[in-house]
C-alpha cells in the first residue's frame, strides 16, 4: 500500500493507535490522528520502532474457518494483553521478533485464564467456541488491539491441523482470522511465547513455523503454563518485520476480523470483538502477537470495549469519538482548558449573530470550555450569548482558526440557495433575447423646503394618461407616469418618499431601487447642507442625477448660481461641458416639467441599460408598508424583473403571503404588474421593511420557511450589533484597540445657538494626539430616524441637547445599538466627551429600589430550594431582579437575585404590590417567615 492509515499500521504492529501516533510524534513526525495516512517512509520508521510486532500473524492465518468467535468479552485477556504491549514497544528483540521475550507476556497472563476456562489447550484452538478464551481477549480498553495479537496464538486452532507453513499465507486474512497464530509463524512465535518467564523466547525464533502448528492451540498456547505448548514459539513469529504488513491490508471482512481476533480463528464473525479478546487470551501473544490482527478488526477493537458486534455506525462514532480524545489530549489548555485548535488558516464560517455554542459546535469543542478561553483573552462572554466579528476574530486567532462572519449579502444567498434559488444564476442565464427594455426608477432628493414634494405632485399631473386612469390619486409610495419621448409614450417610475432618507434607509439595507436621482435645489437658495448630502449619496450609489433648478418663477431666483455651485460637488453642466443634465422648472406653475421628465429619459438612455425580464415570477423591492386596520398588511412593492400577478405566494423580508389583491397609483385593481412597475399589495402576513426584497415562491410553505429564517437571522444579527456599536464610555477602549480614532457626534438641539454654542465648544476640547473629534451632523429638532440611521452607518454618537427622540426613534437607536446621550447644560456634555477621549468616562449605576416583599410562609422544594411565599408590601418583585433579605432591619442576605417568580403554578415575570406570590432567591434559603425581601435594580446614572 503506498499510504497507510496510522490506526491501520498500528493494527498491523499490534500496538493501540494512540501509542502509533504517540511513537510518530516522538520520531518527529506530523501525524494529527489515527486516521492520517503515513508515507512508506514513516511507515518504515514505525516499524522500525517497534521490532517486535508481529504483524503478519494476520495474513499468514490460514482459512481457518472460524467459528463464530463467541462473544466473549473477557477480561482475562487483559493480562494478557497488556504485557504483550509493552513487550512490543520493548526496544528490545533486535532479534527476530521470534526470539523476542515476548513469549513471556503472553504467555502468563492469558494462561492462567485460558486454563481456567477449561481453555485446554487443545480446546484452546477454536478459539471461537471458547468463551473464555474470548472473555480473556478483553484487554481493557487500553490495549484493545493487544488482545488481537494474541489472537494469534489462538490460531492454533485446530491442534490437529497441520502446522501452516508460514509460507502459506492465509488466503483471506480476514476470514483466516488471520489471526490463527498457528498458521502463522510469526504470529505465534510472538504470542506464543511462553513462559514468556523466560527469555528463551529464544527459541521461540524457533523459525519453524510449524510451531506454529505447536502453538497451534492457541488456547493452549496462551498456555497459561510457560512452559505451556510453548506452542507458539515465537519463533514461528519472526516474521519479517516490516515486510509482513503488505497485504495486511486486506482486512477481512469485518465480522472476519473481529473473529480473527478471538480464536483467531473463531474469528470469524462479527461477534468478533470478543473474539478479538479471545484471541488476545489465546494469544497471551502479546508482543508480537499483538498483530495477530486478527482482532484488530474493527470490530475486535470494539469487542475489546466490551462493544461487541458494535454496528458500522457505532465503530465509525467511536472513532471520531477517539480522534477528538486524542485531540483534545495534544491541544495546549489556555486557562486550564483543552480546546481543538486550528493550523492557523483553519476557516470557520459563522452567521452574523452567533455565539460560542455556534462556534463550538463547528470545532468539536465544548462551548464551557471556549467561554473559559475567552475569559482569558479578557472577554466576558455567556455560551449562548451573540458575539461580534471582532470577539470571534480574537478567539479564533487565539485558538488558530480563521473566523469568517458570514454578511448579510452571503447570508441572504446561503438562505436561499438552501432552498435552491439562486438569483444570480437566474440573472447570468438570461440572455438578450429575454430581456425587455423597463421603465427607469427615479427618486427626487432635496434639501428642506426646496420644493421636491411639490415638484413630484407636479410630475405626476404631468401624466399624459391621466385622463384615462379614472381612479383616485392615492400615494402608495411610487407611481408611474407616460412621458411622450420622442414620439412614443414611455413609463417613469418615480419613488413618492422624497427625500434622501428613504434612498439612505434602503440603500442600508442593501437595496438598489433607483436607477436616476433629480436632485431638486431651489434657485433663490441655493445648494444647501442636504443638497451636498443627496448628491452624495446618490454618487455613493453610482446613481446619476439630474438637477432640477426649481423656483424659478421665484423674484431673485438665479439658476446660473446653482449650476457654479454644483459644479464644486462634480456636477458639470452640459452646457459647461460636463454630462449632468440640469432643467430649470417651476413646480408651483408646472413649468417645463416636460422637459425635466425629457432630461430623465436622454439620462436614462444614455447612462443606463434598463432591461428585465418580464417573463418569469417576479422579484423586486418593498417601497413602504403599513398596517391597514381593515386591510391587513399593504405593502407598496417595486416589481423589479419578472411579472407578479395576483394568488402568486411571495415572501418579503421576514413577511409572506399569497398575494389577495393589487392596487396600483390610482386604487385601480391589477392582476398583474411587469418590471419597474409598483404595486399595492395585500395579502401579507405581516409588514415587510423598505428597502426588503421580495420574490414569488413556488410553494406557501418555502415562503414562510424563508421568511422565518430571514427573521432569526436579523433577531442574531441585531443581538450582535447590539454589542458592537460604539459609546462614550468605551470610547478609550476602541480608540486603544486601534478600532477608531475619531469620535463622530451628531449634534440636536432646541435652538440653533446651542447648538452652535455646543459645537464650538466641543471643538475647543483638546482632544490628545490620535484621537480627533467629528461633528459629522448637527440640526435643530428632535432626534429623527433619519439621524440614528447616519449614527449607525457612521458609528457616531447623538447628543441631544435639551431635544428627546420620539419613541420609535428611540427604539431603533436601540436595536442599531447607537449611543445617545442627552443633557441640558452644555457643560456637562463637554465634560462628558472630554473625560471619554481622556478614557475616563466610566458609567455610573446607583440602586434603585424596585419592590418589598414579606415573607409569610416558607415552602420547601427538592427542586428549587426554599421558596418564600410572600406577599408585596410596595412596588413590584421583578424576577431576576437583585434582591436582598431583610430580618428585623438587617441585612442578612445581599447579592441576591430573584431566580423564580411565581404567583400561584405560574411563572410570572413581576408580581405587584398587593399581590401575593413565590419567591426563590436561588441558593439562598436562609428564609423566615416576617423576613423582608428587598428587590431593586441598578440602574446607569444620567449625566446631566
Ligand atoms: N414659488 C415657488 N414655490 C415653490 C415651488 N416649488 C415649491 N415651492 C414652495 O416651496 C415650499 C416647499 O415645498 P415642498 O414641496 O414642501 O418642499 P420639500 O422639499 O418637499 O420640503 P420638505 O418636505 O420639508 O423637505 C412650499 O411652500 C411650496 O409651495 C416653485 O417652483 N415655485
Amino acid at each position: 500500500m503506498a499510504k497507510a492509515r496510522v490506526h491501520e499500521l498500528a493494527k498491523e504492529l499490534g500496538i493501540s493507535s494512540k501509542d502509533a501516533v504517540a511513537k510518530l510524534q516522538e520520531l518527529g513526525e506530523f501525524v494529527r490522528s489515527a486516521s492520517s495516512t503515513i508515507e512508506a517512509p514513516v511507515v518504515k520508521k514505525l516499524r522500525e520502532a517497534f521490532p517486535n510486532a508481529a504483524p503478519a500473524a494476520q495474513q499468514e492465518a490460514p482459512k481457518a474457518p472460524a467459528k463464530p468467535a463467541p462473544k466473549a468479552p473477557a477480561k482475562a485477556a487483559e493480562p494478557v494483553v497488556e504485557p504483550a504491549a509493552t513487550e512490543a514497544k520493548a526496544p528490545a528483540a533486535p532479534t527476530p521478533a521470534a526470539q523476542r521475550p515476548a513469549a513471556p507476556a503472553a504467555q502468563r497472563p492469558a494462561a492462567p485464564t485460558a486454563q481456567q476456562n477449561g481453555a485446554t489447550p487443545g480446546s484452546g484452538p477454536r478459539p471461537g467456541n471458547n468463551p473464555f478464551a474470548t472473555s480473556q481477549g478483553m484487554p481493557r480498553a487500553g490495549a484493545p488491539t493487544e488482545g488481537e495479537r494474541s489472537a494469534t496464538p489462538s490460531a492454533g486452532p485446530r491442534p490437529g491441523a497441520p502446522a501452516p507453513r508460514p509460507a502459506e499465507r492465509a488466503p483471506r486474512p480476514g476470514g483466516s482470522g488471520g489471526p490463527r497464530p498457528g498458521n502463522n509463524p510469526f504470529a505465534s512465535s510472538q504470542g506464543m511465547p511462553r513462559a514468556g518467564a523466560r527469555p528463551d523466547g529464544e527459541r521461540s525464533g524457533g523459525p519453524r513455523p510449524a510451531a506454529g502448528s505447536g502453538g497451534p492451540r492457541p488456547g493452549a498456547s496462551a498456555g497459561p503454563r510457560p512452559g505451556g505448548s510453548g506452542g507458539p514459539r515465537p519463533g514461528g513469529g519472526n516474521r519479517p518485520t516490516p515486510g509482513m504488513m503488505p497485504n495486511r491490508t486486506e482486512r477481512p471482512a469485518p465480522g472476519a476480523r473481529g473473529a480473527g481476533g478471538p480464536g483467531r480463528g473463531g474469528g470469524a464473525r462479527p461477534g468478533g470483538a470478543p473474539g478479538g479478546a479471545g484471541a488476545g487470551s489465546g494469544g497471551g501473544a502479546p508482543a508480537g502477537g499483538g498483530f495477530g490482527k486478527g482482532g484488530r478488526g474493527r470490530g475486535g477493537t470494539q469487542g475489546a470495549f466490551g462493544k461487541g458486534g458494535a454496528g458500522r455506525g457505532k465503530q465509525r462514532k467511536s472513532k471520531r469519538a477517539k480522534r477528538q480524545e486524542l485531540e483534545q489530549m495534544s491541544a495546549p489548555s489556555l486557562g486550564g482548558v483543552s480546546v481543538p485548535r486550528g493550523d492557523g488558516n483553519t476557516v470557520v464560517r459563522l452567521r452574523r449573530g452567533s455565539s460560542i455554542t455556534d462556534f463550538a459546535d463547528k470545532i468539536e469543542a465544548n462551548p464551557a470550555a471556549l467561554v473559559t478561553v475567552l475569559f482569558h483573552l479578557g472577554e466576558m462572554a455567556t455560551a449562548t450569548q451573540s458575539l461580534d466579528e471582532d470577539t470571534f476574530a480574537l478567539l479564533g486567532e487565539e485558538l488558530g482558526y480563521k473566523l469568517q462572519v458570514v454578511s448579510p449579502e452571503d447570508e441572504e444567498r446561503e438562505l436561499l440557495s438552501s432552498f435552491d434559488i439562486d438569483f444570480e444564476a437566474e440573472l447570468e442565464a438570461e440572455g438578450d433575447d429575454d430581456l425587455e427594455v423597463r421603465p427607469p426608477v427615479v427618486t427626487v432628493m432635496g434639501h428642506v423646503d426646496h420644493g421636491k414634494t411639490r415638484l413630484l405632485d407636479a410630475i405626476r399631473n404631468s401624466d399624459v394618461m391621466a385622463d384615462e386612469h379614472g381612479g383616485i390619486t392615492q400615494h402608495i409610495g411610487a407611481y408611474q407616469v407616460h412621458h411622450e419621448h420622442e414620439g412614443e409614450v414611455r413609463k417613469i417610475t418615480f419613488i413618492d418618499t422624497p427625500g434622501h432618507e428613504a434612498f439612505t434607509a434602503m440603500r442600508a439595507r442593501g437595496a438598489k431601487v433607483t436607477d436616476i436621482a433629480i436632485l431638486v435645489v431651489a434657485a433663490d437658495d441655493g445648494v444647501m447642507p442636504q443638497t451636498v448630502e443627496a448628491l452624495n449619496h446618490a454618487q455613493a450609489a453610482e446613481v446619476p442625477i439630474v438637477v432640477a433648478v426649481n423656483k424659478i418663477d421665484k423674484e431673485g431666483a438665479n439658476p446660473e448660481k446653482i449650476r457654479g455651485q454644483l459644479t464644486e460637488y462634480g456636477l458639470v453642466p452640459e452646457e459647461y461641458g460636463g454630462d449632468t443634465m440640469f432643467v430649470d422648472v417651476s413646480a408651483r406653475q408646472n413649468l417645463n416639467i416636460d422637459a425635466l421628465l425629457e432630461a430623465v429619459m436622454l439620462t436614462a438612455d444614455a447612462a443606463l441599460d434598463l432591461r428585465a425580464n418580464p417573463n418569469k415570477d417576479a422579484r423586486g423591492i418593498a417601497i413602504e408598508a403599513n398596517l391597514d386596520k381593515g386591510r391587513g398588511s399593504v405593502a407598496t412593492v417595486l416589481v423589479q424583473s419578472g411579472t407578479l400577478r395576483v394568488s402568486d405566494t411571495i415572501v418579503a423580508g421576514t413577511a409572506h403571503g399569497r398575494v389577495r389583491a393589487m392596487f396600483d397609483e390610482d386604487g385601480v385593481a391589477v392582476e398583474e404588474a411587469g418590471p419597474s412597475r409598483p404595486v399595492q399589495v395585500l395579502g401579507l402576513s405581516s409588514v415587510p421593511s423598505a428597502g426588503d426584497t421580495f420574490f414569488v415562491t413556488s410553494d406557501e410553505r418555502t415562503a414562510r420557511q424563508i421568511a422565518e429564517k430571514r427573521e432569526a437571522a436579523d433577531r442574531n444579527a441585531a443581538l450582535a450589533k447590539r454589542r458592537k456599536r460604539i459609546s462614550l464610555e468605551d470610547f478609550d477602549q476602541a480608540v486603544a484597540d486601534g478600532k477608531v480614532d475619531t469620535l463622530n457626534l451628531i449634534l440636536k438641539g432646541d435652538v440653533s445657538g446651542a447648538v452652535e454654542a455646543l459645537e464650538d465648544s466641543l471643538l475647543k476640547i483638546d482632544v490628545g494626539e490620535g484621537v480627533q473629534l467629528r461633528v459629522i451632523h448637527r440640526g435643530v429638532g428632535a432626534i429623527t430616524q433619519n439621524d440614528v440611521n447616519l449614527a449607525t452607518v457612521d458609528n457616531a454618537i447623538i447628543i441631544g441637547f435639551n431635544v428627546k427622540p420620539a419613541e420609535r426613534v428611540a427604539e431603533l437607536a436601540d436595536r442599531e445599538g447607537v449611543d445617545m446621550r442627552f443633557y441640558s447644560v452644555i457643560y456637562a456634555a463637554i465634560d462628558d466627551i472630554e473625560l471619554a477621549l481622556k478614557g475616563m468616562l466610566k458609567p455610573e449605576y446607583e440602586e434603585v429600589q424596585l419592590g418589598t416583599a414579606e415573607i409569610r410562609e416558607i415552602f420547601r422544594s427538592s427542586k428549587f430550594g426554599n421558596i418564600a411565599g410572600s406577599i408585596v408590601r410596595s412596588g413590584l418583585i421583578r424576577r431576576n431582579a437583585k434582591a436582598r433579605v431583610l430580618r428585623g432591619g438587617n441585612v442578612i442576605g445581599d447579592n441576591l437575585t430573584v431566580d423564580s417568580l411565581k404567583r400561584f403554578k405560574d411563572d410570572a415575570t413581576e408580581v405587584r404590590d398587593g399581590f401575593e406570590c413565590g419567591i426563590g432567591l436561588g441558593s439562598f434559603n436562609d428564609l423566615q417567615p416576617e423576613d423582608i425581601i428587598e428587590t431593586f435594580e441598578m440602574r446607569e446614572k444620567p449625566r446631566v
